[in-house]
């Protein structure tokens, strides 16, 4: 048997002209939704995603704005210049192109973003009303996943969904929105003992751990619809978590890396931003 595979570029090419209708439609009634990323440093894997996020944004229509800082530039300048864009009504959405330099506190700055411009859905109280299922930000790889399987016609309600990674930035959020689809979920991580005892039983797999091709086809069960999460940059090659050559034999389904999970992110991005935009013209009316 071999895998279907799930081609994340031709999701996001479908959701992305979508998008773009709502864009035109805001553009008419007189909004263009408009993001602006902060970049500090010079990492090049983090300059080469931040393009590709304006390049999204362009074809789109929204408007992106990058302020690029060298990596000397201070916490309290990162918090003063986000303090100002919180307060610019022609910003819709702010990001903070993560990592961070060791000498700026991520929560601090993360706090300090308007959650209603969060277009990354790491503010606590974004993060708590994905928890409490109210109408927040949700992180743009997750949201990005769960708009891949429910596309691909993949039924998640009663499915086992195991997830293995525990970041805030996409195991956490990803099982979360899972569970609010009614699949039974379980977190794996670094202390996790007999690892594939658990994911041998994942109807749903989504490896987010980072680790080049840590998880191996011995940890698949056949058929099942493997996620892969994984940007891992080898030798100038990006390589996904899983092995996909091995595992694409006996799974069901399988994402590929690069061309998977990476551009429904940057689509999400795109969708989160006109939500902010509809949501913030909506609060201007009122005012
Ligand atoms: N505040 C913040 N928000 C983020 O969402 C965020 C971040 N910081 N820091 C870094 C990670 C990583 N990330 C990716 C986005 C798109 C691709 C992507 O489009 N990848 C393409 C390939 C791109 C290439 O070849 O370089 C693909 O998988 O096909 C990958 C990784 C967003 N992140």
């Amino acid at each position: 048997m071999t895998a279907n595979l799930i081609d994340g570029k031709e999701i996001a090419k479908t959701t992305r002209s979508r998008i773009k209708e709502d864009v035109e439609q805001l553009i008419e009634q007189g909004t263009i939704p408009s993001l602006t990323v902060i970049l500090i440093g010079d990492d090049p894997a983090s300059h080469s995603y931040v393009k590709g996020k304006e390049r999204a944004c362009e074809q789109a229509g929204i408007t992106s704005v990058v302020k690029r800082h060298p990596e000397s530039f201070t916490e309290a300048e990162l918090v003063e210049e986000i303090r100002t864009l919180n307060e610019d009504s022609s910003v819709h959405g702010i990001l903070v192109q993560l990592p961070l330099p060791k000498h700026i506190d991520e929560t601090v700055v993360l706090d300090e973003i308007s959650p209603h411009k969060d277009v990354d859905g790491f503010h606590p109280e974004n993060v708590g009303q994905l928890l409490s299922g109210g109408e927040g930000f949700v992180p743009c790889t997750p949201l990005g996943i769960i708009e891949m399987l429910k596309l691909t016609g993949i039924e998640i309600e009663g499915k086992h969904a195991v997830i293995v990674g525990r970041s805030n930035l996409v195991g956490k959020p990803v099982g979360q929105l899972l569970l609010n689809e009614n699949a039974t979920v379980t977190y794996c991580h670094s202390k996790t003992k007999d690892l594939y005892k658990h994911t041998l039983d994942a109807d749903i797999l989504i490896a987010a751990v980072g680790r080049p091709q840590m998880i191996g086809v011995e940890g698949i069960k056949p058929g099942a619809c493997v996620i892969d999460v994984g940007v891992n940059r080898v030798d100038g090659k990006l390589i996904g978590d899983v092995q996909f050559d091995e595992t694409k034999e006996i799974a069901g389904w399988i994402t590929p890396v690069p061309g998977g999970v990476g551009p429904m992110t940057i689509t999400m991005l795109l969708h989160n931003t006109v939500l902010a935009a509809k949501r913030l013209g909506r609060c201007n009316d009122r005012s």
